[in-house]
């Protein structure tokens, strides 16, 4: 199995090469050369097995030689041991034919727990066998950041810096990454919104003096392994309500197009995904760009839902790879546009793909409140209000196959948006209970990258 760039024009790795690689040296994203196909019998034989055989049988037609399958096995049940429930991503039911994928289970109560988990331990033996040190480098807007220092925090040859958009994350987001002791832990506040965090994350990738002096590694959803590794959800889902022998729907909160571009993946391996369904908040970029044919930034606005508030959703070009036939340069002349007037148009043909491939639909404040408390209503169910997003925009979508909505963080990652929107706060579990009492440690940057730069260079030594 081969990994190519979404532009074209970057050497061609292995899966290893572009776990530890992240952003490719075009500036493009790393894909599967071929997607592998699963057939109908292999899908069929998932159901009923535990998490953890569900992903090695799922994953490891993408992984080629870098693991044997019982390392690749023992790194897969070391990943999900620390779950906080058997099934590791239990359905609920909400509805007839309305189900809710709990992907909250995880050390920080959030979706990024799936992959973060996984490519920690995929890093500490690739890196263990090479003796390599690498920096990793994140942009977060709450999530990813304390899902990466959780996965990475002591390690001896890793040195982790987060950089997130100050007075942006919620409390405890916030204090999930300010308050770890660990040395090899470095919290960013930066100026601005998560764009500016993953702009200057892209900026660093491309400045390739920097890049290959600290060692840089990605590991947000840029990073093809954190993508491969939430594609496992969907079959352990779909599995669980029929499929191969019925379709199954899924609505997915979006922000940086990762979670959705893995439940892509999972279609393109021969599950049968009905809808595929793009919900995101007021800030509604892909919505917009499927509704006109424009992909076109404006600036974030803050909202309940604050990890979807980004308006460059860095997966999307992986979609449009495929959407342009796999034409890196055009991809290449899109991202130019991007990046030089902040816009795009996509051309008929690739728009009919994507109308095809997805639906999607926009939340609005009111009405993310709104769906906390007529959820908890009618199905006992608190949603975080990401999940919320996601259960609004299902709910427009609901046919006849069933629809599975993710719920991507637990809502005590949120207790302002939830407690407003029920009157309930939301309790943390007894493992975090101190986590307002521990002290934080976190160093406020404006977002000039080269002053980044330089405090990553002193703090490794490189
Ligand atoms: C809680 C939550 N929901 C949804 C999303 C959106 O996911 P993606 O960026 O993969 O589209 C994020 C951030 O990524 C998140 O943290
Ligand atoms: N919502 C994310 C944004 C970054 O997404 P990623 O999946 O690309 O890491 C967050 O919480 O940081």
């Amino acid at each position: 199995m081969q990994y190519i760039s979404t532009r074209g024009s970057a050497p061609v790795l292995t899966f290893e090469q572009a776990m530890l690689t992240g952003l490719a040296r075009d500036g493009g994203l790393y894909v599967p050369e071929s997607v592998p196909v699963m057939t109908e019998a292999e899908i069929a034989a998932l159901a009923g097995l535990p998490y953890e055989e569900i992903a090695f049988r799922v994953m490891r037609p993408f992984i080629g030689e870098t693991f044997t399958d019982a390392e690749f096995k023992a790194l897969i049940a070391k990943a999900y041991a620390g779950f906080g429930h058997a099934a590791r991503a239990p359905l609920k039911q909400l509805g007839p034919n309305h189900f809710l994928l709990e992907l909250f289970h995880g050390p920080t109560l959030a979706f990024k727990d799936f992959a973060m988990q996984l490519i920690g331990q995929l890093f500490q033996a690739a890196l263990g066998r090479s003796g390599q040190r690498v920096t990793i480098v994140g942009a977060t807007s709450g999530d990813t950041g304390s899902a990466a220092i959780e996965a990475f925090r002591g390690l001896s040859n890793v040195d982790v810096f987060i950089l997130y958009p100050h007075g942006r994350v919620s409390e405890v987001q916030r204090r999930q990454m300010t308050t770890p002791a660990d040395a090899n832990v470095h919290a960013l506040a930066v100026d601005g919104d998560f764009d500016t965090c993953q702009g200057l994350l892209k900026d660093m990738f491309n400045d390739f003096a920097f890049r290959d002096r600290v060692g840089l590694a990605g590991v947000n959803s840029i990073n093809w392994a954190r993508v491969l590794a939430q594609v496992v959800y969907y079959f352990s889902a779909a599995v669980s309500l029929g499929a191969p022998h019925r379709a199954v729907d899924f609505t997915v909160p979006t922000g940086n197009f990762g979670d959705i571009f893995a439940g892509y993946i999972a279609r393109q391996m021969g599950l049968p995904i009905g809808k595929l369904v793009i919900a995101t908040n007021q800030n509604d970029i892909l919505h917009r760009c499927l509704t006109t044919g424009v992909y076109q930034t404006e600036s974030v606005l803050p909202s309940l839902s604050p990890s979807m508030d980004i308006q460059v959703s860095s997966n999307f070009e992986r979609v449009l790879f495929d959407a342009y036939g796999r034409d890196g340069a055009a991809v290449a002349q899109l991202m130019n546009e991007l990046k030089g007037d902040g816009a795009f148009t996509v051309s008929q043909g690739p728009l009919e793909m994507l109308r095809d491939t997805f639906a999607s639909g926009r939340v609005s404040e009111e009405e993310t409140s709104a769906t906390i408390a007529r959820t908890l209503k009618a199905s006992a169910e608190l949603l975080c209000p990401h999940s919320a997003v996601g259960v609004a925009v299902a709910e427009q979508n609901l046919g006849a196959n069933p629809m599975v909505t993710l719920a991507t963080a637990h809502p005590a990652k949120f207790p302002a948006a939830v407690e407003g929107a029920t009157g309930i706060h939301p309790a943390l579990p007894p493992r975090m209970a101190d986590l307002f009492d521990r002290p934080e440690r976190v160093t406020r940057m404006t977002g000039e990258l080269q002053a980044i730069e330089a405090l990553i260079l002193e703090r490794t030594g490189a």
